[in-house]
């Protein structure tokens, strides 16, 4: 029997396609994909999406090409960015199509949460007023160490810097707003600057404002008083990249918010990022709007923890280097285990061996360490109560365990322990709503929010509880 022209063709179709199957060595296509984005991104964006990204299998049958990569941040970028990509290297190296399904490594084990974006509504269209591009270098004041490039990553802050760096390489598109939070001195503004630094070398016409929540509040009343509303809405509205830090100040200041409320919809329609920092959820906020709370859900919520001991050496590595100080890895070390829970105060410990070096003309060593801190290790012993420490202690109070304590039971010989365990929490340490709830076998901030609430309230009705917390007070800041 004769072969049809067609039957020739799905021939021919089916002989690409399997040499395309034979060709597909998975191992070498991954190889010439990875060294092709090594040459176009530069290295901290490698390191950022494609260092720690593996293929972990491929499908001959179905094409499905399973990629492990490190952060939800990772995988939302590889699926926006990346994938199309992809695509093409795979068709171009075999002449197969393929699918992607990218699988966050559960072995990378992140200690930071990241809130997922709420539905947003469908922005209206709406005209910017013209901007006058002078005011905003006027008031741009980015710390110019404070980049990428100087940002050392580690648990704690990976997913905030992944999120970081993608709004960075593609503003106003990706997770707008970004919304960065967690504890005092631990790298929101820097990340949120070197945004700005990076916007700035891709384009040195760009309007990046950055400003600390109250210069915000200080405009506005200052642009009533002398009647410059007008230019004051046309230096935030006409922004390319709006940095807010701090946007807790915002809390129970009704016209401020209104305004500031009018700025974001401008901002977020015209499609330009918005960029804001916070010690909190924008829930836990006192008084903020609900229109602010949920736009600020839009984008992404990222929460930066404490550096664990290795990320705290790699950044004293760091500054060291920058200072041109000569620190052996023992003495970083030790100046590494001192300060655990504020980086600002790690680095001022750096700088207090470097002075005492300085007035004893020695060289720095463990020992010119040790005694350079020693005033610094009984501030940082007070303050440094640990949750875990709570529980147990509450947990022996009430003769349960802390098992119970972080879990899910719901009688009351173990919910009351759990609420008054969550409120000391609170109320001893710095850690944040979310933080708690982590702590707590993962339960969400609210949970923890209305166990504060609930024993706030206990405590000036009900004797008892009144003088169990009064009683673990004492025991825990003895
Ligand atoms: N991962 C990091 N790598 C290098 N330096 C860091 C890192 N995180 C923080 N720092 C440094 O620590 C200092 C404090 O950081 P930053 O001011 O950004 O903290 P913050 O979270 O904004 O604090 P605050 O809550 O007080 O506003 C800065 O000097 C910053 O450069």
């Amino acid at each position: 029997m004769w072969k049809t022209a067609s039957d020739n063709a799905k021939i021919i179709l089916q002989k690409i396609f399997l040499e395309g199957m034979y060709l597909f060595d998975l191992a070498k296509f991954w190889e010439s994909f990875n060294a092709e984005m090594r040459s176009e991104f530069n290295e901290v964006s490698y390191n950022a999406w494609f260092k720690n990204t593996r293929p972990v299998s491929f499908n001959k049958g179905t094409h499905e090409l399973v990629i492990s990569v490190q952060t939800p941040v990772a995988k939302g970028y590889w699926e926006q960015n990346i994938s199309a990509r992809l695509l093409q290297a795979a068709y171009a190296y075999a002449g197969i199509d393929i699918y992607p399904v990218f699988v966050v490594d559960e072995d990378a084990n992140n200690s930071e949460r990241m809130v997922q974006p709420q539905k947003r509504e469908a922005p209206a269209p709406k005209a910017a007023p013209a901007a006058s591009s002078r005011e905003f270098t006027k008031d741009l004041r980015l710390n110019e160490k404070y980049t990428f490039d100087n940002f050392i990553q580690g648990e704690g802050n990976k997913l905030a810097a992944g999120a970081a760096m993608a709004v960075a390489d593609d503003p106003g598109t990706f997770y707008n707003p970004l919304f960065i939070f967690g504890g005092v001195g631990l790298g929101k503004t820097h990340l949120m600057q070197a945004i700005g630094h990076q916007m700035l070398a891709e384009n040195p016409d760009a309007k990046v404002v950055y400003i600390q929540s109250e210069t915000f509040v200080n405009d506005f009343i200052n642009s009533i008083k002398n009647k410059t509303q007008e230019k004051f809405r046309e230096k935030y509205r006409t922004a390319d990249l709006l940095l807010v830090d701090d946007i807790q100040f915002f809390a129970k200041k009704e016209g401020i918010q209104e305004e500031f409320f009018h700025t974001f919809e401008t901002l977020y329609n015209d499609k330009k990022q918005i960029v804001m920092t916070s010690d909190r959820l924008p829930t836990e906020i006192p008084d903020l709007s609900e229109r602010l709370v949920s736009r600020f859900a839009w984008g992404l919520q990222v929460e930066i923890t404490p550096p664990d001991l290795e990320t705290r050496i790699a950044i004293l590595r760091k500054k060291a280097e920058s200072e041109g100080l000569d620190v052996d890895e023992s003495t970083l070390d030790y100046v590494a285990s001192q300060v655990d829970t504020n980086i600002r105060e790690l680095e001022g410990a750096l700088v207090k061996v470097q002075a005492q070096a300085t007035i004893q003309k020695q060289d720095i060593n463990i020992g010119l360490a040790r005694s350079a801190l020693a005033d610094l290790k009984l501030v940082q012993k007070s303050r440094g109560l640990q949750i875990s420490k709570i529980q147990e202690v509450v947990a022996n109070y009430f003769q349960t365990t802390v098992a119970d304590i972080k879990g899910k039971k719901r009688v009351r010989q173990i919910v009351i322990p759990r609420q008054i365990a969550m409120y000391l929490s609170r109320e001893l340490t710095d850690a944040s709503l979310p933080k708690i709830g982590q702590e707590f076998g993962g339960k969400d901030h609210t949970t923890v929010m209305h166990a504060c609430d609930k024993i706030a309230r206990q405590i000036k009705t009900d004797t008892e509880i009144k003088s169990a917390v009064s009683d673990l007070r004492q025991m825990l800041e003895r």
